[in-house]
């Protein structure tokens, strides 16, 4: 039976501080973030996940995006080491949740970085941004933990957004989706579907022919309802000030062994 948990976290008092690479930085309504976060939250469990805060890291501004801090693949949890080193201290609370829940946990070692807001899973192919967050040596690391239980990995250039997922993720058939202006390679993936806005490309699968979307791509929620989808809108206006979109927002654990 797959499992329906996902991993989400409050967002910390010091959101507003977070880490800003590729956009002019703008003020965050930490109230509103904090709204927006709960409606996200309810979304998932309205879809039937089962949402489990990991412990807050109120001193880590940027604690909310949990996705960056932990990649799994079945029932292994691969603890990143995120290339941004004001974000290390969030994996500690992270891995102790994703062990509570009976997974294996393996580690992103030093020289490596990883961050998994890079890592994007097809069935069993693993492709994994190298750019500004995640290097070689992370990029070899996830091989190495990867591969032997059966992953294929496939690592491709990102060097427009802050991560592979700001680029590109795929719909339930495999479909990779992406902004074509903020990919670096879209030859690289063998079924791909353009989407006429940047926060159209992201996507987290609900279930069924479901899709979590922010409001932010009203023309992309349109051309997926037009192929079968129900997009799931949820506005995250102020996580998008900071660079996240819906996919940072949570972690999705489908094959607990449990
Ligand atoms: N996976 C993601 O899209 N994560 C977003 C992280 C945003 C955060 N402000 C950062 O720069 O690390």
């Amino acid at each position: 039976m797959p499992s329906k948990k996902a991993l989400v976290r409050r967002p910390s008092p010091r959101l507003a501080e977070g880490l800003v690479t590729h956009i002019e930085r703008e003020r965050v309504d930490a109230d509103l973030a904090v709204e927006q976060w709960e409606a996200y939250v309810t979304a998932l469990r309205a879809h039937g996940w089962d949402t489990i805060e990991v412990d807050p890291a109120d001193d880590c501004p940027d604690s909310v995006f949990v996705e960056d801090t932990v990649v799994m693949y079945r029932n292994v949890a691969l603890t990143a080491r995120p290339g941004a080193e004001s974000r290390r201290a969030e994996t500690a609370g992270v891995e102790e949740a994703v062990a509570g829940l009976g997974c294996s946990v393996n580690w992103i070692w030093e020289p490596g970085t990883l961050e998994g807001g890079d890592v994007l899973k097809i069935g069993d192919t693993v492709y994994v941004g190298r750019g500004g967050r995640t290097n070689a040596a992370g990029v070899q690391q996830l091989r190495a933990a990867f591969e032997p239980l059966g992953a294929r990995v496939v690592a491709a250039p990102v060097s427009k957004v802050l991560h592979l997922k700001s680029a590109v993720t795929a719909l339930p058939d495999g479909t990779v989706i992406g902004h074509i202006p903020k990919m670096d390679t879209p030859s690289l993936f063998a079924r791909f579907l353009p989407v006429p806005e940047e926060a159209g490309a992201h996507v987290v699968l609900l279930g069924g022919d479901k899709l979590l979307m922010a409001a932010s791509a009203p023309k992309t929620a349109e051309l997926f309802s037009d192929l079968g989808y129900e997009p799931v809108v949820v506005d995250i206006s102020e996580f998008e000030k900071l660079e996240g979109c819906v996919t940072c927002l949570s972690v999705r654990l489908r094959e607990l062994y449990a």
